[in-house]
């Protein structure tokens, strides 16, 4: 949580002024009570309403001045608090970005969006309170004892009994709060995530017409926060009660020697009033450091989840070789290998068994790859390996014959378009999302790319063409749509390399056909591997990779697979074979 605070570092005038502020405003509230005392010993007392309107308007001008300061305190604690969340999103952002995606697994999507939402906000109101409250409530609480020490030290001593007391109950009642508040809190990130996977995967829900099991899921969890809130607010709901109780009989008492004093003449009946009025502040002011507290502490406890991913190493060191340095055009055209593995394994985090093992092939400029095999059979992992979303765990993944491992990460993925499985499309138009896979690419050079992923007419047709509007996820488009959209945007960079994972699935034969044709014309064509369940798909490709279980069971063009591979062969008759009998 301490490293948390560097990001306060630029707001220090303000977090110096802010309890400032907070403190004068305290100290012009402490006069208060003996302004009221001398309204009632002196105006009332003796009958002089000139005396009684006089001492209103101190009265006024104290509220005046204690409520300028308020505010003026707010906005210091309100521009620390703000300028310090937005720093800390910012860091967080840049920091994730940074994680390798074994990290990003280990900690898992849902909840870094919950750190880097309700976490910083969390911690956000902590900073502000803290701001506001840490100096004022100890100094009223101290300040209203020393003034009723100052009207009368006997009567002041049941002040020493009072807040003693008083704090048993507030700072008690918040020590049996603070775990259960800590336990609601994880209850509240599981019924969270709960709704974002119900809302995300709604209509996978109702396809399988899960609506049911899925309502009685959340209703128990939810059932379960609502019985902890109920729980620890039924527990902080006895803080009023006990503590009126203690002040109730601290008032009686107050008044009671008050009255002995005022008898004997050592206090005005003013003086007693204000006696009772410093016991209010004080018990206000406890209370409020009570919340204080619980917020600190809840505050405390999202500035470590925070903190955790901050102090996160990222497990992939970067590299540092730059390609445009160490090959010319004209070498990278002529490269017999592009990518090559040399007995590859990859196990992923936390995983027991290898997701692939003994992978070997070569892919050379220009060529087609096919990579195929069941489901789990580690098709994405291999083709993961080439950007270095992960790093093998044996063996070399090579490129243009260097170790991956060597090159600057940015470099390295520059030369290489990815599509992934789920099309991603950004809230934006269409050039927008096609400029993320080159930052100044033309309208040109994006009509060129749409067209090779048979894409552009569509998006001719479209009311605006370029400029038309992709909502977020590109929910507005039809999944064949988004699939040729991701693979343009891929496109566009001219990768040297380009990935295809099972991104086609979505497209009818003929789209398919045309669009591997119109890739493998495109000028200084890629070496492109193409991922998918489809054999129709990698027939023509130059070689395929054939995967089963992590294993490679064969390697090489259609023909020598159907006659060397029985793997492929039962792959090619699961699909052909129904085919020929229809
Ligand atoms: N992030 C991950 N963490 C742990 N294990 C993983 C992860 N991703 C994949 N695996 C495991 O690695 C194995 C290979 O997965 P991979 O995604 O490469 O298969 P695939 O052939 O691409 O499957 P599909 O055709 O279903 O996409 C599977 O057993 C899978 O459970």
């Amino acid at each position: 949580m301490k490293k948390l605070l560097v990001f306060l570092r630029d707001y220090k005038k303000e977090s110096v002024l802010a309890p400032l502020f907070k403190l004068l405003e305290a100290s012009f509230e402490l006069f208060v009570p003996l302004v009221m005392a001398k309204i009632i010993d002196v105006g009332i007392g003796t009958g002089d309403n000139s005396y009684v309107l006089k001492m209103c308007g101190v009265l006024i001008l104290l509220a005046f001045i204690g409520l300028t300061c308020a505010i003026t305190a707010q906005y210091f604690a309100a521009k620390a608090a703000v300028g310090f969340a937005t720093k800390l999103r910012h860091a967080l952002f840049e920091h994730i970005q940074k994680l390798s995606f074994d990290e990003l697994d280990r900690v898992g999507t849902s909840t870094l969006i919950t750190r880097m939402t309700s976490d910083i906000n969390q911690v956000q109101s902590g900073v502000n309170m803290v701001l506001r409250l840490f100096l004022r409530s100890p100094f009223i609480v101290f300040g209203a004892m020393v003034m009723a020490f100052t009207i009368d030290v006997k009567a002041a001593l049941i002040f020493v009994v009072t807040i003693p007391a008083l704090s048993v109950v507030v700072f008690g009642i918040m020590y049996v709060s603070i775990p259960l508040f800590k336990k609601v809190q994880s209850g509240l990130d599981e019924v969270l995530s709960l709704t974002r996977e119900n809302l995300e995967g709604s209509r996978g829900i109702r396809a399988f017409r899960k609506e049911q099991e899925e309502t009685a899921q959340f209703e128990q969890k939810n059932g379960l926060l609502t019985g902890m809130q109920l729980h620890v607010g039924k527990i902080s709901a006895l803080m009023n009660p006990l503590t009126y109780i203690i002040i109730n009989f601290a008032i009686v008492a107050l008044i009671w020697q008050g009255g002995l004093r005022v008898n004997v003449g050592a206090i005005t009946q003013g003086e007693v009033v204000a006696l009772v009025n410093y016991m209010s502040q004080i018990l206000v002011e406890l209370v409020k450091l009570a919340n204080l507290i619980v917020t600190v502490n809840k505050s405390v406890a999202c500035g470590n989840r925070i903190a955790q991913v901050l102090e996160m190493e990222s497990s992939m060191e970067d590299g540092t070789l730059e390609i445009g340095e160490n090959f010319s055009e004209q070498e990278m055209q002529g490269k017999k290998s592009v990518v090559s593995f040399e007995d590859v394994a990859m196990c992923y985090q936390g995983s027991k068994e290898d997701a692939i093992t003994h992978i070997s092939f070569t892919a050379g400029a220009g060529e087609t790859i096919g990579i195929i095999g069941g489901t789990g059979s580690g098709k994405s992992t291999v083709v993961n390996l080439i950007p270095r979303f992960y790093d093998a765990s044996a063996g070399q993944v090579c490129f243009l014959g260097q170790d991956v491992r060597k090159y600057r990460r940015k470099e390295l993925r520059d030369q290489i378009g990815i599509v992934p499985q789920k099309a991603v499309l950004f809230a934006g138009t269409v050039r927008e999302n096609m400029q993320w896979g080159k930052k100044d690419a033309t309208d040109e050079e994006i009509w060129e790319a749409l067209k090779t992923a048979q894409a552009e007419e569509f998006i001719r047709a479209k009311e605006g063409g370029l400029d038309a509007n992709i909502e977020q996820g590109g929910r507005n488009l039809s999944g064949g749509q988004r699939q040729r959209l991701t693979i343009a945007r891929a496109l566009v960079k001219k990768p040297r390399v380009l990935i295809l994972d099972d991104s086609a699935s979505a497209l009818d034969y003929a789209t398919d056909a045309a669009l591997r044709k119109a890739i493998r014309q495109m000028e200084g064509a890629p070496t492109v591997f193409i991922v998918s369940q489809r054999t129709s798909s990698l027939m023509s490709a130059d070689r395929i990779l054939v995967l089963d279980d992590g294993e490679a069971t064969g390697y090489g063009t259609h023909e020598e697979l159907l006659k060397n591979c029985q793997t492929y062969r039962e792959i090619y008759n699961s699909q052909y074979g129904k085919k020929e009998e229809a």
